[in-house]
């Protein structure tokens, strides 16, 4: 068997891009349509932003197997969409079992946590704090800060992102609000449906977690 070749790339935490990488994507505001509470105030964003990026991504993939690592950096804009600061989509691995790491290296966010059967964590990040996400665990980040939120991360080569799984339920279980005093707030979000046991039995597939 060949071993693969070591790959240096460079972070840049000014323009938060991973450098030398080999993927890239970006998500405009017109993209996330669906996500926000406050319908009235996106449209407003559409009008003013539809096309600008809310978002991007710089990945370097060595691989497709468990056993590679996916590694990149996400740039977050900063803002708000009426109260609730800018958000990514959010997802669970399509193999469920496949954990990530976080580290926050500028910005200030929140690392939006939701178990299959409901339970919600919030982690506040920020610079130099890395945060492990387990296995089975839904996951989107928040900017509730007034700078790009940057964040390089890395999963397994074969976990896959499901998205469905939030649009399934009516969104997360909590939205992260501006409180009115310069911090935030969760709030539940009353469009949410708790999944059944069925399905939670169904994502956890029989894997192991402690929530
Ligand atoms: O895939 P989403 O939920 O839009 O969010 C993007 C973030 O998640 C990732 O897909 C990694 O799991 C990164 O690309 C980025 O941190
Ligand atoms: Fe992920």
């Amino acid at each position: 068997m060949r071993v693969a070749e070591p790959r240096r790339c460079d972070v840049s935490v000014a323009t938060g891009f991973l450098v030398n990488g080999d993927g890239h994507y970006r998500k405009t505001y017109r993209d996330l349509a669906g996500l926000y509470a406050d319908a009235e105030a996106f449209a407003a964003i559409l009008a003013e932003k539809a096309d600008d990026v809310a978002y991007e991504v710089t990945s370097y993939t060595p691989g497709e197997k468990t056993s590679d690592l996916i590694m990149g950096v996400t740039r977050m804009e900063p803002g708000k969409v009426g109260r609730e600061f800018f958000l990514t989509r959010g997802h669970i691995h399509a193999k469920g079992d496949r954990p990530e790491i976080y580290h926050t290296l500028s910005g200030r966010g929140i690392m939006q946590l939701e178990s299959p059967g409901g339970e919600v964590r919030l982690v506040e990040m920020g610079p130099q704090q890395v945060c492990y996400v387990p296995p089975f665990w839904i996951h989107r980040s928040v900017n509730i800060g007034s700078q790009d939120l940057v964040m390089f991360f890395a999963y397994p080569a074969d976990s896959g992102q499901d998205y469905g799984i939030i649009e399934r339920s009516g969104g997360m279980r909590v939205r992260v609000m501006d409180n009115g005093k310069g911090g935030y707030v969760a709030e539940e979000n009353p469009a949410w449906r708790e999944r059944s046991p069925a399905d939670v039995e169904a994502i956890l597939g029989g894997g192991e977690m402690v929530a």
